[in-house]
């Protein structure tokens, strides 16, 4: 692995790189709680800036600020409790809402000892621990929802299913609660990962207005009760604006549809070797790709359009004939070598009449984009048999026929598989086509079970075709052989029609320009759909940063964007 791309280990290891830590008496979990609380502590600062006398917003004070814990059973709830111990300590008034009837006692120990309270949460109060009292959930919800920070720490790694008890009746009526507190903007919803550990940015505190705001909610290790593992929602979960999370990013962190209550990231190293001892060779569950994982080909003298990468458009119908023009521009925008558009003889008139580029005469490619603006059935049989046959092409199942090639197959030809394909073959399916595919497997899936479970479908797709499949959405998820990656770099915005098409040419282009590697190394074709799924998002958000964009508008954006992306070298 290179670069800084982003890897996230399964709960399983993380507790296997914890042993030794443990075993030798390294104290792990003041260590996790004292960077959470310095981070509550910043992100609190500057939600409280206050104008200089140059007019300069500055970091605000945090003393009395309200931090309401909540705690589960686990280490998780210790961790929020030592963090709240150091946060009382800095004159912060925190309040511990314990969920469960034991907590961790060490931590519960420290916040008393350090000035703060502890209640317990429950619908029939009965005698909690030492020192504290005892509260309804309704009540608890509103005095967190009231708080100026809220630390989750009602479960973490060692969640198991939908949260139960206590903790889940809490988040729910929590979340009820801050659904009608209005935001003040801080976190704008987009998730840069677990990485960017960067603050939000400051806002002048008036404390009329900071009353009526909803508080910041802060994950500890990861928003309780998500899929550590596989990122699903499986109950009760309060969406956080920070998650903190200790010795590497957790699978669920990364992945849809859990990655987008994670808000923005934060990974404290707690000095955990990854892969674990013992287990050499493991590989991390799932990758993110950052700007500088991206490989990208860049021409030199020696280099004429044929060794650029050639790329065979089979895409478009006389009923949608804008898919060929965006997905040809796309691969033009790119930098493919050359761009030969097959389908209707009017429709490549079209496309060469916007795109002069793009040439219309047979010949050789180095990868195929197959299926865009193809209806999954009926339509135009003519292209439907030239997709077909490219498809046996690249996958070399054709006698006679040149080399096999890496290809993209996009919508309507996602129906063509009957065979099983080599991983140089890449599925770009949405959530629907995906469930599609399945079905006409037998599987009993639909698009509700798909966006559900991205990762567990996404890989039965793999499983059952042997292609890498990028599975499209607000994030999306691309399986290959012994490899998962997990990218949300798009702006919503994106979810427009044509996206898919311009994401499907730009991945055709990059896999043309590495087309021998990819058919040798088939393994790699995931790691370029998931850097294409990147630079897709980067030129979405170049296109017109904060505002709508059009698909032709996100493929012209496409080579800012990559020359933006090698600047950054
Ligand atoms: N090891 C260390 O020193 C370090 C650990 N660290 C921290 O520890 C965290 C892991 O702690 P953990 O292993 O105690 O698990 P945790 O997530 O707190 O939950 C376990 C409790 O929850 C319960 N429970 C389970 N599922 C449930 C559900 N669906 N609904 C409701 N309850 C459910 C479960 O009950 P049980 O299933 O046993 O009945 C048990 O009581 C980790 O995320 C990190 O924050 C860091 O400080 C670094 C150092
Ligand atoms: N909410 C969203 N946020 C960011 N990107 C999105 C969102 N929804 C969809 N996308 C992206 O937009 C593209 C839509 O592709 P697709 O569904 O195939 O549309 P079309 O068939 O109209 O081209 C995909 O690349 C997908 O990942
Ligand atoms: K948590």
């Amino acid at each position: 692995m290179m670069g800084c791309m982003i890897q996230a280990w399964s709960a399983d290891d993380v507790r296997a790189a914890e042993e030794p830590l443990l075993t030798a008496g390294v104290a792990l979990m003041r260590q996790a709680a004292f960077a959470l609380a310095v981070i509550v502590r910043r992100d609190l600062a500057r939600r409280r800036a206050v104008a200089g006398p140059d007019g300069e917003l500055r970091d605000g004070s945090v003393r009395g600020a309200r931090v309401a814990l909540l705690v589960g059973a686990g280490n998780n709830g210790g961790d929020a409790l030592h963090a709240g111990a150091f946060l009382a300590r800095r004159g912060l008034a925190v309040t511990a809402y314990l969920a469960a009837p034991r907590v961790h006692e060490g931590g519960l120990a420290a916040l008393l000892a350090a000035g703060g309270r502890a209640v317990t949460v429950d619908a029939t109060p009965t005698a909690g621990p030492a020192g504290d009292s005892a509260t309804s959930v309704p009540e608890a919800a509103t005095a967190a929802a009231g708080a100026d920070v809220i630390v989750d720490g009602l479960l973490g790694i060692g969640a198991r299913g939908p949260m139960r008890g206590t903790g889940a009746t809490l988040v729910e009526a929590l979340a009820a609660a801050l659904a009608d507190a209005p935001s003040d903007g801080s976190n704008d919803g987009r998730n840069d990962g677990p990485h960017a550990v960067e603050a939000p940015p400051r806002r002048a505190h008036a404390s009329a207005s900071a009353a009526a705001t909803r508080p910041w909610v802060v994950a500890v290790d990861a928003p309780s009760g998500i899929g550590i593992d596989d990122g699903t929602l499986p109950g009760p979960v309060l969406p956080a604006d920070r998650t903190v999370t200790f010795g590497a990013a957790k699978p669920g962190l990364l992945l849809p549809p859990a990655t987008h209550v994670t808000g923005a990231g934060a990974v404290i190293d707690i000095g955990l070797e990854l892969p674990p001892p013992g287990r050499p060779g493991q590989a991390p569950a799932v990758v993110r790709l950052q700007d500088a994982d991206v490989v990208w080909p860049v021409p030199g003298p020696h280099d004429h359009k044929y060794t650029r990468g050639v790329v065979g458009v089979v895409a478009g119908t006389a009923t949608y004939p804008g898919a060929a023009l965006l997905t040809a521009s796309a691969a033009v925008q790119a930098g493919a070598g050359m761009v030969r558009y097959q389908g209707p003889a009017d429709v490549g008139r079209a496309v060469v009449a916007a795109r002069p580029e793009v040439v219309t005469a047979g010949g050789r490619v180095q990868a195929w984009v197959l299926g865009s603006g193809l209806p999954a059935t009926g339509g135009d049989d003519g292209q439907r048999g030239r997709a077909r046959a490219a498809l046996a092409a690249a996958s070399g199942r054709l006698a006679g026929a040149q080399e096999p090639v890496p290809a993209v197959v996009d919508a309507g030809a996602l129906g063509l598989l009957d065979h099983t394909c080599p991983a140089w073959v890449v599925l770009t399916p949405h959530a629907g086509e995906l469930a599609a595919l399945l079905v006409a497997r037998g599987e009993a899936v639909d698009r509700a079970h798909v966006e559900a479970e991205p990762l567990r479908w996404a890989r039965r797709a793999h499983e059952a075709t042997g292609a890498t499949v990028l599975l499209k959405g607000g994030a999306s998820v691309v399986v290959g052989p012994g490899v998962v990656y997990a990218q949300a770099d798009a702006p919503g915005w994106l979810a427009t029609a044509g996206a898919g098409d311009v994401l499907a040419g730009l991945l055709g282009a990059m896999l043309a320009a590495r087309a021998p590697e990819i058919v040798t190394h088939p393994e790699r074709a995931a790691q370029v759909a998931a850097a294409a799924a990147l630079v897709h998002g980067r030129a979405a958000e170049r296109a017109n940063p904060g505002g709508p964009i059009t698909a032709l508008a996100v493929a012209d954006a496409i080579p800012g964007a990559v020359a933006a992306l090698l600047a950054q070298r």
